[in-house]
């Protein structure tokens, strides 16, 4: 870190602070004498920018080095040090305002808090402080006034909780002030506080009103500042309103040295992207909701560039590695043995499967592989022919799972497909299984058969990543389900092997993502598709019922009669317990209680969510594959890679509550054998939740991940990191379409002559900061 900040520059930001006063802000009406004022008087407490413990971020404070090798260029800017800085360092973010951030948003750093961007399209944009009686119903205005008094009450009809205040304005008139579900305003702003609201006008009952309007409390004669902007609004919590947010930022831009710009400029041009200081400027302040989209779209842009360069960078390191050595000649012959003992034959996709991935097997270079297949397409299968493909050639094999519960359904199958081949514990691979439940003991012993090489093959969970995880020869790692790891996890298995022989990599998802994006997205990743089910197996009949249907009886009959028929059925809640936030939403331990003493009291019911012991996980599940545990009522734990091939039955209930991908993840748990099998979704939006009517018409995973990015919206129960890609700031896969074809375009080109960036060294180090091995360091230290 360059020398000499400490204390630097609390006359420097000062001076910068009153300048801003004295020139006026960028938005010409602005108080910046205002918040100058402020700052003034918070400086004293100000300990000067960020002190060298003070880098949150940890990829900052690491002397990155440039592609070229030398300095990283951006360091040498002003602007530098304030992005990595506590927000608690700047002037007018006091530690309790700190705190909240960090405790409610995970936001720490300087940075961190300008990446929390508003909502898209929710900026509320006001009228100059206006009289309520001059203006017209519709209209955007800022009241200014006091609030004399508060009312809260219930809507029956609506089910919504309504906090009404009486608002004298500094004219006389009174305007009723609104708020929906936000029980804490009155204790927030008692009767006595003077207030600017802004919002629509809106009339009810023959008096003004106004519903939902942001808020900000205003100290004695103060004025509301910035009337004429666009006033975002942030994703907050009810103990950190977007207010106190929207505050927070402002401080920051205060006092924030221009920001230095990383894009080339005719990219900036081809696109008419603003800078991105003016697009951070822009996003957060804007003069009016136009300018925020132009400054949501450079930073989509960018983000998606950047990813995309990140990914052909590490894309370009991978295939310059070499395993260092050759093959060692097979001895085992595992690999064939399967094959030839399965009570199957494979499907055509998996056979096509086997030969892409012997290609990569076999050659010099380490393969990097995404398996994606729907659900129930028998991805295990590859994978264990993929870990005993290793075992031939005297290399280890390590299968990552997101779940225990999963973890030891791997374990299972890969002892069902070894059984037959006459495996034992003097002949043939030698397997273990690494989860965090296990006893230290236990653990210590598989530790050490990793390192010596005695054991050859290791499913587990993130145990595996843990330190103290050496491999003597990694010769495969598999990651199942990828998207509940992320890129960083499976780079750090890859790395733990203590010779430099660089293993191969596998990840299996079941996340049906649409063929486009997959390979943006997975851009340093081979692919390989099982677009094939196993033969026989029938289409799984999909229904929507309303939850308060009185079919719900006959369904019950309709259980009882095929699980005494011998198959199996799966109830599945959003919640584990009941819960008073979400009143009236369905949790397993209360549906458990209701069908043991009601409808099922003769069946055997069983009880699975992830709060449960280990031991008491795997008895019930063991009792439910084996049949002793008939009904098997459960939270989403089940919803990936579960394997019971006798259930027959899904009933889903308030499915309304899960995202699409995730209920069709869920109904791939029926339909696995060769029975007729069904799903059924209650919810009390059976008529008409378009998810729902999506699931009940098609089952085919990659059409659903279509309808699944047209629906997607904001405070839909997914979000990228669930459907697998990548984390993103502000880019959104569904709108962003177009902005992700030309990032992926701009990079290609801009790497092909240029693929170290060595003409860019300001996007080089922007690229590492967010994308390359320095971030992936900081993550496993952090
Ligand atoms: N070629 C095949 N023919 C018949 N059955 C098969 C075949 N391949 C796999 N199976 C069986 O199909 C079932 C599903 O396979 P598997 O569990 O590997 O699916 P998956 O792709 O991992 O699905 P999910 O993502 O839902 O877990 C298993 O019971 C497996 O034994």
């Amino acid at each position: 870190m360059p020398p000499g900040r400490r204390g630097r520059s609390l006359a420097v930001l000062a001076g910068r602070a009153s300048a801003a006063g004295r020139h006026g802000h960028r938005r010409g009406g602005n108080p910046g004498a205002y918040r100058a004022a402020r700052i003034l008087t918070t400086a004293r407490a100000f300990r000067g920018p960020p002190r060298g413990g003070a880098y949150t971020a940890g990829v900052d404070a690491r002397p990155s080095q440039s592609a070229s090798g030398g300095a990283d260029p951006a360091s040498a800017d002003p602007a530098w040090p304030w992005l990595a800085a506590d927000l608690e360092e700047v002037p007018g973010i006091g530690a309790r305002t700190a705190a909240a951030l960090r405790r409610h948003l995970g936001v720490r750093a300087v940075r961190d808090l300008l990446e929390h961007y508003p909502y898209r399209g929710r900026y509320r944009e006001v009228g100059p402080v206006a009289s309520s009686q001059q203006t017209g119903v519709g209209q955007s205005v800022t009241i200014v006034g006091t609030i004399e008094s508060w009312q809260t009450f219930d809507t029956r009809r609506s089910n919504l909780k309504l906090s009404k205040a009486t608002l004298v304005e500094d004219g006389g008139s009174v305007v009723d002030v609104t708020f929906f579900n936000q029980r804490w305003r009155p204790r927030r702003h008692p009767p006595g506080t003077r207030v600017a609201v802004s919002g629509t006008l809106d009339e009810f009952r023959g008096r003004p009103q106004l519903k939902n309007p942001s808020l900000a409390e205003l100290d004695g004669d103060e004025q509301p500042p910035d009337t004429r902007a666009a006033h975002p609004t942030y994703p907050a919590t009810e103990a950190l309103p977007t207010h106190r947010i929207a505050a927070a930022v402002n401080a920051v831009l205060d006092v924030l040295p221009p920001l230095p710009e990383h894009l080339p400029e005719e990219l900036r041009a081809r696109y008419g992207l603003p800078t991105l200081d003016g697009a951070v400027r822009g996003i957060h302040r804007p003069r009016d909701a136009a300018e925020a989209e132009r400054a949501r779209h450079r930073l989509v842009y960018d983000e998606l560039l950047c990813l995309q360069l990140g990914l052909q960078q590490r894309r370009a390191r991978l295939e310059a590695e070499t395993r260092g050595l050759e093959q060692q000649p097979q001895r085992g012959g595992w690999a064939d043995a399967l094959l030839e003992a399965l009570p199957f034959p494979p499907t055509n996709a998996q056979w096509l499967a086997f030969a892409e991935l012997a290609g990569d097997l076999g050659s010099v270079k380490p393969m990097h592989r995404l398996l994606q297949g729907d659900v129930g397409s028998g991805k295990t299968l590859v994978a264990a022919w993929a870990m005993l493909t290793a075992l031939d050639h005297g290399r280890q094999a390590a299968l990552m799972a997101p779940t225990e519960v999963l973890a030891e359904q791997h374990l299972r199958t890969l002892d069902d497909l070894l059984a037959p081949l006459g495996v034992n514990l003097l002949v043939g691979p030698r397997v273990g299984l690494l989860t965090g439940s296990q006893s230290s003991r236990r653990r210590r012993e598989v530790l050490a058969e990793l390192h010596s090489g005695e054991l050859d093959l290791v499913v587990g969970t993130h145990a595996l990543l843990e330190p103290g995880v050496w491999f003597a020869d990694l010769g495969v790692v598999v990651v199942d389900e990828q998207h509940r790891f992320g890129v960083e996890h499976r780079m750090r298995l890859r790395d733990k092997r203590v010779d430099e022989h660089a293993p191969d990599v596998l990840v299996m998802t079941a996340t049906p993502i649409p063929r486009s994006l997959a390979l943006t997205f997975y851009g340093d990743l081979d692919l390989a598709i099982l677009d094939e089910l196993p033969p026989g197996r029938q289409p799984i009949r999909t229904e929507v019922i309303h939850t308060a249907s009185s079919r719900r009886k006959k369904l019950e009959a309709f259980v009882r009669e095929r699980v005494s028929a011998g198959e199996r059925c799966y109830v599945v809640c959003p919640l584990v317990e009941p819960s008073e936030a979400l009143d009236g939403v369905k949790s397993a331990t209360d549906e458990y209680r209701r069908l043991v003493e009601g409808p099922f009291a003769d069946l055997d019911v069983g009880l699975l969510h992830g709060q449960l012991p280990t031991a008491e996980k795997d008895a019930v599940m063991d009792a439910f594959r084996a049949g002793d545990v008939q009904v098997l009522v459960a939270t989403s734990v089940i919803e990936v890679g579960l394997d019971v091939p006798a259930a027959t039955i899904m009933i889903i209930e308030d499915a309304h509550r899960f995202g699409l991908s995730q209920l069709h993840q869920l109904r791939g748990r029926v339909g696995r054998g060769g029975a007729q099998s069904w799903c059924v979704l209650m919810s009390e939006e059976a008529d008409d939740n378009p998810r729902l009517r999506a699931l009940a018409s098609t089952r085919d995973g990659f059409e659903l991940a279509e309808t699944d990015l047209e629906l997607r919206g904001e405070g839909s129960l997914f979000d990228t990191r669930q459907s697998g890609l990548p984390d993103l700031t502000i880019a959104r896969l569904d709108t962003d379409r177009d902005v992700v074809r030309h990032a992926r375009d701009d990079a290609r080109l801009l790497a092909a002559d240029d693929p170290t960036l060595e003409r860019h060294p300001r996007l080089a180090a922007e690229v590492r900061r967010r994308y390359g091995d320095d971030a992936l360091d900081a993550l496993e230290s952090g």
